[in-house]
């Protein structure tokens, strides 16, 4: 779409006319996503319908507006496309880009762990999406494999801005997944950029074995766990020394100690085994 028209597309006025509804992509909270194709252009896209009174009754509106104007204005390779938007009376459509290969949660469910070489190129490219991110000063705030999408080469695209944010002064609002909270956030203490260094720890040791470190029987153990960064390793499957170095190092509870996302690029595990295009078939 972008490519055919350039920016002339970005200020067009859509409409349900403008595209062919294909088949269901999946279903989340606030509503649906299909397949579509734009009937001038034949430009394949995903396009996702939110139900406005669905918007009302969780009052999410001002999180959607502030959703999908961060990620309008975002373009990475790593990053999925927010082409446009329009609504009608009852419903707002979002123009995504289409990721052919689904979710990584969903490979992660069948193969259970990845390997070493697979993990660390996601571990890449996510670390290169976020740098590219905080430079424009947006905090992600929520990255799990369910946010993540794969396109049909198998490179990884962050999928939901739903809390993120973009500002220059620290935060302190608690959201997100408890699982991948950092322990400021768990707190309720002032976080800023590092929440998301902490989160590529907890990604690479889920990517690794198959679960997140400080998962628990209950909310409360998890909490637990997270304050007192309760790390352990499993003996099974076996990695590499390099690999639980890393986490390590992201896995630290202050802050301004975990290992910069540049750092996480130079890494040795990470270069000895991610491959640089972001391409994982
Ligand atoms: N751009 C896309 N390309 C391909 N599949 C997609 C795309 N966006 C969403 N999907 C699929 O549609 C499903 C529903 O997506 P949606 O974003 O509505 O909900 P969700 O992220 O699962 O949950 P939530 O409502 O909590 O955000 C996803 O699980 C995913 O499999």
């Amino acid at each position: 779409m972008e490519t055919q028209k350039g920016q002339e597309n970005r200020k067009r006025e859509w409409s349900l006319r403008d595209f062919e509804i294909g088949k269901p992509l999946g279903k989340g909270k606030f509503g649906r996503v299909y397949v579509a194709r734009e009937a001038k252009s034949k430009y394949i896209v995903a396009l996702k319908v939110i139900f406005k009174e669905q918007i009302e009754k969780y009052k999410i509106q001002h999180q959607l507006r502030r959703e999908m104007e961060i990620q309008t204005g975002l373009r990475h390779p790593n990053i999925l496309r927010l082409y446009g938007w329009f609504h009608d009376d009852e419903r707002i459509f979002l123009i995504l880009e289409y990721a052919h290969g689904g979710e990584l949660y969903g490979l992660l469910r069948k193969t259970n762990y990845l390997s070493e070489k697979q993990a660390a190129t996601y571990i890449l490219s996510l670390t290169q999406a976020l740098a590219y991110c905080h430079e424009k000063n947006v905090i992600h705030r929520d990255i799990k494999p369910e946010n993540l999408l794969l396109d049909h080469e198998g490179r990884l695209k962050i999928a939901d801005f739903g809390w993120s944010v973009q500002s220059r002064s620290k935060r302190q609002t608690m959201c997100g997944t408890l699982d991948y909270l950092a322990p400021e956030m768990v707190e309720n203490r002032p976080h800023d950029y590092a929440v998301d260094n902490w989160t590529l720890g907890i990604l690479c040791y889920e990517f690794l074995y198959g679960i997140p470190p400080f998962e628990a029987e209950s909310q409360t153990d998890t909490f637990k766990r997270i304050i007192k960064v309760d790390l352990s390793f499993p003996s099974e499957p076996q990695t590499s020394a390099e690999a639980k170095h890393l986490i390590t190092r992201l896995l630290v509870k202050d802050s301004s100690k975990r290992l910069s996302l540049q750092r996480i690029m130079e890494h040795p595990w990470i270069v000895k085994n991610a491959d640089p295009s972001g391409i994982c078939k």
